[in-house]
Formats: structure tokens, sequence, C-alpha cells
């Protein structure tokens, strides 16, 4: 008879449970892993942070751990340009790709180092042990730890020279900038994007008291610029239901419907429901509609938490038709977002040229469907959060030509929070997120949005 041996633990294994123990090294794995995703197939930052059904490492996270990952991501994919440009200076050869997570890995540990107030110490250490911990980084383990450390020594050297503005948009989008605005409102708004936004919160009511007590600034009617930003949960107000997160600029397209109290209005691709949240607190009957039942069940659970009563429907516009027609329409169309990439890092990595033709085609659609759903007389205010004029001028100059019956409204200054720089001569919204200097020592910038009134003849 054989004597039976207890298998041991082969030695990488153990080495892999060492350092999965290591402070701080779940958080750069996680990060380094979504960092990968949202780069090389094009995720969604938001699906891969979402606590419901997102990456499962980031789920599994401490609430702390998830707030650095947070940062971490959202700063390399900021600084993705710059970071690849030290990278390649660095880097005698590029790394093949099918050398697992190598690239994503420096990427984290450069973020950390050159834009964070992480010690280079332990941003190099840590992605050290992440090439340590990957079969296919193994061989480069190496590498990763002259690379990181050359660049810790030569940090001035390398940084001083960088077009940051250039780096960090890709091409095609900075000329359409350069196209649309000029090249340095362009760059503005390139500069713009490497800071995260502000935390608003359009408040219900007293928007000088809860300034007040959040520590923030009023920056437009009910809107809150708070002076730190903290988890939203946790602040006063919340679970009461007083405010509700939403940037200055995305608070103007509802408003420019002037007193709806007592209307019958239709929120039209209305989730998560920050303008419906708007309309309802003004005293709008709202219905609200959705292509997606899961970003209406949010929706839904923030009517709740705000105390609102609106009505919903889950139901593609190009495809429904309303029992009856409305006193006023809000369509806040699908769109490429770039009015949102401080927010939203991932957008020009993962958005094409392509994409936003096919947006085009779907705003064109929609507008062209709900316009006949509202009350002869009636205000429809088309909205996108998008810098393209093809998805905001454009997109109205061609509705007006091919449907008679529609005229614009213009918007005045004072609709675009007394900001003249943000009404076209057209009478158009036109934010930029370079707009909005700093008030009072908060943080200015606000994000970019078009939209346009018009009423129905
Ligand atoms: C810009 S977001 C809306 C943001 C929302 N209005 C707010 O303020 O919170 C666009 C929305 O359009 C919805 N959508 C896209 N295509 C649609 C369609 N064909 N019919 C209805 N909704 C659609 C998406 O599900 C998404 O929720």
């Amino acid at each position: 008879m054989t004597k039976s041996h207890r298998p041991s633990k082969p030695k990488n294994d153990q080495n892999a449970a060492k350092l999965a123990d290591k402070p701080g090294f779940a958080s750069r794995k996680v990060a380094a892993d979504i960092l990968g995703n949202v780069v090389h197939k094009r995720r969604p930052l938001d699906g891969e942070l979402d606590l419901a059904g997102g990456h499962s490492g980031f789920r599994a996270l401490a609430a702390n751990d998830r707030s650095l990952v947070r940062a971490i991501v959202g700063t390399c994919l900021r600084h993705h340009g710059e970071i690849a440009q030290i990278l390649d200076w660095v880097l005698d050869r590029p790394i093949p790709e099918k050398t697992g997570r190598v690239l994503d890995i420096l990427h984290v540990a450069v973020g950390q180092m050159l834009f964070m107030d992480i010690p280079d110490r332990a941003a190099v250490s840590l992605a050290v042990d992440l090439a340590q911990s990957d079969r296919r980084a193994l061989p480069y383990k190496g590498l990763v730890n002259g690379v990181l450390r050359r660049l810790g020594r030569e940090k001035d050297e390398l940084t001083g020279d960088l077009d940051a503005d250039l780096l960090n948009t890709p091409a095609w989008l900075f000329q359409r900038w350069v196209a649309a605005y000029g090249e340095t409102k362009a760059r503005g708004i390139a500069k713009a994007h490497q800071s995260e936004a502000a935390l608003d919160l359009t408040v219900k009511e007293n928007a000088e008291s809860w300034a007040q007590q959040l520590d923030g600034v009023v920056i437009g009617a009910g809107t809150v610029r708070l002076k730190q930003k903290s988890a939203v949960e946790q602040l006063d107000g919340f679970d009461q239901g007083a405010w509700w997160v939403q940037d200055a600029a995305a608070s103007l397209p509802a408003r420019l419907l002037g007193p709806v109290a007592g209307l019958n209005v239709a929120d039209l691709c209305a989730a998560p429901g920050g303008k419906t949240a708007q309309l309802a607190s003004s005293g709008a009957h709202v219905t609200a509609i959705d292509i997606s039942a899961s970003r209406l069940k949010r929706l839904a659970e923030n009517m709740a938490r705000l105390n609102l009563s609106v009505e919903t429907v889950a139901a593609d516009l190009r495809a429904y038709e309303p029992a009856a027609r409305f006193d006023a329409i809000l369509l806040d169309a699908p769109c490429s977002a770039t009015g949102t990439i401080r927010r939203h890092p991932d957008v020009p990595l993962i958005k094409k040229p392509q994409d936003i033709e096919k947006l085009i085609e779907i705003q064109s659609d929609l507008l062209g469907k709900v316009a006949y759903w509202v009350k002869p007389g009636g205000m429809i205010v088309y909205c996108t959060c998008s810098l393209e004029p093809a998805e905001g001028e454009d997109q109205i100059a061609a509705f007006l030509h091919s449907h008679s019956g529609f005229e614009i409204v213009p918007i005045a200054a004072d609709e675009a929070g007394g900001r003249a720089e943000a009404v076209t001569k057209d009478g158009y919204l036109r934010t930029l997120p370079s707009q909005l200097a700093e008030i009072d020592g908060v943080q200015g910038g606000w994000d970019g949005f078009f939209a346009a009134r018009l009423r129905r003849l």
C-alpha cells in the first residue's frame, strides 16, 4: 500500500495568499483590473463600479478601499495620455499585449506617483507585488521595479514638457472641439477634464440654509456646491429627501419649461431622475418614461427618498404612444455624454466617432416623434449633455428644417444661471465645463450641456 501524503500548498499559492493580505494590495489589484476593463474592453466605468452588478473584486472591498479604487482609476483615466507618454519614454520597447496586466499595473502605479498624494515607495512596492502575483506579468517584475524607480528619480524631467490637454484627449475629439469652439476654448475644455467635478446638490427649498448646514455655496437657483466631497448618504438632509445630487448645468434644462405647477409634463428619457425630481418638486404631474427598466427602478427609489410622486413608464419612445397630449415635454436624449467627462473620465476612451453617428440618428428619431406629443402652444425642451453641436444645435436646425409648426423660444441669460456666455446667439443654452469660475474658494466648472426650447404652434 502506498503511503498517502497530504499535498502541501504549492509555494506560489502561499505567496499569493501572503500578498493578498498585504495592506493596499487588494485595492491596487482591483484598480488595475478595472482600468484594464475600461481601456482595453471599453467597459463603462460606472458599470464596473456598480455595487449591484459591477466588478466582483470591487464589491468585495471595504468602503474606504472602494473610495481609493475610485480615486486611483479616475486619476489614471483623467491622465491616461500623459501616463502613456511617460511610459513610452521610459520603456525601451513596448510591452507585448499578451502579458497580463503589466501595462495596467504600470499605469496604476504612475497615476499614484504623479497625480496622487501617495508615497512613491508604496506605489512601487505594490506594483511589484502585483506583477509577482500575475503569472503572465511575473517575468516583467524586474522591469516594473526598474521603470518605476527611474520615474521616481526623474519625475521632474519626465513631466516637464507634457502637453496634458492634448495628450489626455483623443485627437479626433479634440479636433471636433476646435472646429466647434476654437483652439483656446478646446484647450480650456480639455484642461477642465483633468479635475474631478465638484459635488452639486439641487435642494427643494432653503438653498442658503442648506449651503450653511452642508458647508457649501449657492451657485444659482436651487444649487448648492459643497466645499468638500463626502459620502452623500451620510450628509444631512439625505434621509429626509431634502436634496439630490445634480450638476449645476444639468439643473438648467428642466427650469426652461417655466412654472409647471399643475401641468401634465412628460419627462422623456427620464432615468435616473434628476430632472424628474425638479419637475415633480415644482408641482408638475410628471410622466417619466425611459427604455431601461433597471434605470427606472433607480428613478423610483430616488423619488421615494425625495417623497415625490410621479408616474413611470418603461418604454422605447420610438414604439410608444401616450394616451393624451402633454402640456409640456422635456426630452433629455441619449447622447455621447462628452459634456460630463469630468464625472465620467472613461468617456474619451470608450466612445468612438461611430457611436456619436448612431446617437445622432436616435436623437433625431426621438425628437421627430415626441414633438407631436405636446399640445399646441406647449413647450418642448430638448437637451443633451454633449459638447457636440451635431447632438445639439445641428439637431435642432435639422428638426426645424423638416418639421413645420414649431418655433424657437430663445433662452435668456438669467435662465442660464445669469451667465451670458452660456447662451448662444440663436437663443440656445450651451454650457462648457471650462465655464463658471471659482466661487468663494469653491471649485468652478460645470457640465457641458446643450438645450433648446421650442413651442408648438
Ligand atoms: C441622459 S440619460 C437621462 C438622464 C435623466 N434625464 C436625468 O436627468 O437623470 C438618457 C436616458 O435615455 C434613455 N433612453 C435611451 N434610448 C431611449 C429610448 N429609445 N426610449 C426611451 N428612453 C431611452 C436611457 O435609458 C437613459 O436613461
